[in-house]
């Protein structure tokens, strides 16, 4: 169904749209389940009000009322999921119409942060990935963060800006899709003409080159065109402000004598007397420079693990960012996050379908989608002003682009303290007060009016990588929930302030993000009180599930729910079944281990304990053992940590439900009474099955450790003794 009305009218008097967009066809079926599960929930609230009023001991009336408590979360989870399937909208770009002449200029910013955790061999593939994108060069800009201040990133981007010279040509002139040389190379798809093969060996040259400099570092006769700077005393936490101009538009030519895209390093000063605001501040640093440089009207912003797969992508985007009749008032056109190297079955759901595939099509119906930290097409403007405001963009693009001027006033914009007392991070730029600077900032935007696109186009736009271990996916994850409390609990809070300033389909969807380590109260909740309440046998928490009617609404809202999901996950999210099992399960993990850890970190800091590092950046490094066990889809429970000592009592705490609950209740008649407490504990047993297997048959690496083992054995019984002594 084409959306002849709406945003598109007045595009479509002209013969040619830029952009056509399709609503999704069920939404008229979602809707109407949503009423019915809605009143679903309305009479379940009204039983356990029936059940708080029947319970004749302490001990039920506190049970019931913890899940009680519980189904209020999940109720309002539901509540606020609703506005991401109200009108779901998938848009398409016509590239095709574009004309090359009407192209405006495009700055690229890419982060870096620690060249330990994040190759330069791997950043390096980022910017070559986009340096050879099919845009005209003139207009084009690579502008590199650097804050990890690291000699080897600099050295490995002084050979890249030699490679470059060779490989945009060849990418170019073969008409190549693939544009990221470590990925192109890796593939099949290379074929082996001389040309190829020649570029081939002068690429694996580059590499080998700037790994023996991680390794040994910098060859002592290399310690020019910048790398002198880094003098005795320079570290990643202290040092002055280092700008290199590794490729110069104008000025350097490709092997064909055809200009080549600028390409910029940007190391800005650091100081331990000032806060740098992690990535946003790195972002807003690149603001001002690019703005005394080239000053481009638009802008992309790519993380450093995430690479170009489509050397048409910005004419994608410029469909809408050049379109009259939604420019005036659009922020940014968002690409998903989409991941290479993710095994069949996606086993830590990396993918996280629901926040960069699905979610956003529901957002594309409201107001545009969230912004995700990378993949993101930036009006230059919305990061200045609000949509209202005229801004004049002064271009800058004179001859003397790098003029010792213009030099001059970029070392003072990338100064440490050049922020103090400006709203840069507060109503200018990239905004800071979270660690999710994205969120928060596609966010404010939104609420000063600001909207978005979301552009999923069949060929990925961008491909980036996941981390492979659990304990690495739960870190992430972790550090993700501080971030969005440190929103909820700010003068934003997305209840409050997003349903005032936005809208409350708006409000909706960003309460749901922020609100999301909320869901770990009913999965603890639902985790251990029916199991205990199963094995100290005078309990039943739920209705008889062979008489009694009130079971069924509870049958029905897990399995509506559950199906929805299921449904959502395959259809909008081009999933499959099998993912999505895995998928289901990492939420039931998560909410267990990475939610709570959150939450108490979070209370930790807000009480001056704070214990973490801030923005941990995760680590892009792949062991072997980890990589072959990944392929494999075998988990890895392999760390010691928390979370693996969490994992393991959910997991002990259903067996011993299921099997101890089970055969009393059979023992003495009241299976049906114990019915739906035995299911869950099956459900979540049969969810659990790889989990034994790591901490009983499992030998390698990636096997439970034992200490984690033992201590939630020793957790588990302790649970049960305390459930023993009050019941
Ligand atoms: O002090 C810092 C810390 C990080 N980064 C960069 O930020 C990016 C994202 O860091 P990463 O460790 O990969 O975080 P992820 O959790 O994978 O990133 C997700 O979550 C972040 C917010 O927490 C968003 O910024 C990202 O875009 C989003 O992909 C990387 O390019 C880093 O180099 C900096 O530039 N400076
Ligand atoms: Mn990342």
């Amino acid at each position: 169904m084409k959306d002849a009305g709406g945003e598109c009218g007045k595009l479509l008097e002209t013969p040619q749209p830029l952009h056509t967009s399709q609503i999704d066809p069920l939404i008229p079926i979602n809707r109407i389940h949503a009423g019915l599960y809605s009143f679903a929930i309305l009479a379940i609230f009204y039983h356990r009000y029936l059940q708080l009023h029947s319970s004749i001991t302490v001990v039920s009336f506190c049970l019931t009322l913890f899940l009680f408590f519980s189904d209020v979360v999940l109720a309002f989870m539901w509540l606020v999921t609703q506005a991401f399937r109200w009108r779901p909208i998938r848009r398409h770009p016509h590239p095709e119409r574009l004309s090359n002449k009407d192209l405006p200029g495009l700055d690229v910013f890419i982060c870096t942060a620690d060249p330990y955790k994040e190759p330069p061999m791997g950043v390096v593939n980022t910017a070559l990935s986009v340096m050879a994108y099919d845009y005209p060069v003139e207009k084009l800009s690579v502008y590199l963060s650097d804050d990890g201040g690291s000699d080897l990133t600099l050295f490995a981007f002084m050979e890249a800006s030699l490679f470059a010279k060779h490989w945009v040509p060849f990418c170019k002139m073969n008409g190549i899709m693939t544009r990221c040389p470590e990925v192109y190379f890796d593939s099949n798809s290379a074929g082996n003409s001389h040309e190829e093969n020649n570029i081939k060996k002068m690429y694996g040259k580059m590499r080998e080159k700037i790994e023996q400099a991680m390794k040994n570092g910098i060859p002592v006769g290399e310690r020019s065109g910048g790398l002198e700077k880094w003098v005795p005393g320079f570290t990643s936490k202290e040092h002055p402000t280092i700008v290199q101009i590794l490729v110069e538009s104008s000025k350097d030519m490709d092997i064909t004598n055809h200009p080549l895209p600028n390409l910029i390093y940007v190391a800005r000063e650091k100081t331990g007397a000032y806060s740098h605001h992690f990535k946003g501040g790195s972002l807003n640093t690149l603001l001002r420079v690019s703005g005394e440089i080239t000053n481009a009207p638009f802008i992309l912003n790519l993380d450093c693990d995430m690479k170009s797969n489509d050397p048409t992508t910005p004419h994608q985007a410029m469909c809408f960012l050049l379109d009259d009749s939604i420019s005036r008032t659009l922020a940014f056109v968002q690409f998903p996050q989409r991941f290479s190297g993710i095994n069949d079955g996606d086993i830590y759901g990396s993918e996280y379908k629901r926040q960069y595939l699905i979610n956003p099509l529901g957002m594309n119906g409201i107001t545009g989608p969230m912004y995700v930290g990378s993949n993101t097409f930036f009006n230059r403007r919305a990061l200045h002003s609000s949509p209202d405001q005229k801004q004049t963009v002064v271009s800058s693009s004179s001859s003397s682009l790098f003029s010792d001027q213009v030099l001059g006033r970029v070392h003072q914009v990338a100064g440490a303290s050049y922020e103090v007392g400006t709203k840069w991070g507060s109503t200018v730029g990239f905004r800071y007060g979270s660690l999710v600077e994205d969120f928060y900032t596609g966010y404010q935007l939104q609420c000063e009016g600001w909207e978005s696109i979301f552009c999923d186009p069949e060929r990925p736009a961008f491909l980036g990588e996941v981390p492979i271990t659990l304990h690495d996916a739960l870190s992430q994850t972790k550090r993700w929930i501080i971030g969005l409390l440190e929103i909820v609990f700010s003068e934003h809070c997305p209840v409050t302030y997003g349903v005032k300033y936005g809208s409350l389909l708006l409000g909706m969807c960003y309460s749901h993000n922020s609100f999301w380590s909320s869901w770990s109260i009913p999965l603890i909740t639902y985790g251990i009180l029916p199991q205990i309440a199963l094995l100290h046998h005078n309990h039943p928490l739920f209705p008889n599930l062979l008489r009694d009617p009130w079971s069924l609404l509870y049958v029905y809202l897990f399995l509506a729910s559950y199906g929805q999901d299921a449904i959502d996950f395959v259809r909008l999210g081009g999933g499959t079944y099998r993912k999505w099992w895995n998928n289901q399960r990492m939420w039931l993990v998560r909410g267990v281990t990475c939610y709570p850890a959150g939450i108490v970190e979070f209370s930790l800091n807000q009480f001056g304990l704070s214990t973490g590092d801030g923005f941990n950046v995760t680590s892009k490094v792949m062991d072997e053992d980890e990589t072959r066990r990944y392929e494999k889809q075998v988990f890895d429970f392999g760390v010691a940590s928390p979370f693996m000592v969490s994992i393991g009592v959910f997991a002990w705490m259903s067996l011993v439900g299921l099997v101890v609950g089970g055969v009393g209740s059979v023992r003495n008649g009241s299976v049906g009474e114990f019915g739906i407490q035995l299911l869950l504990c099956g459900f979540v047993v049969v969810n659990c099955i790889p989990v034994y297997a790591a901490m009983t048959i499992r030998k390698d690496g990636g096997r439970m450790p034992r200490t984690s083992l033992y201590l939630s054995l020793l957790i588990t019984a302790a649970f049960q003794f305390l459930a023993y002594l009050t019941f």
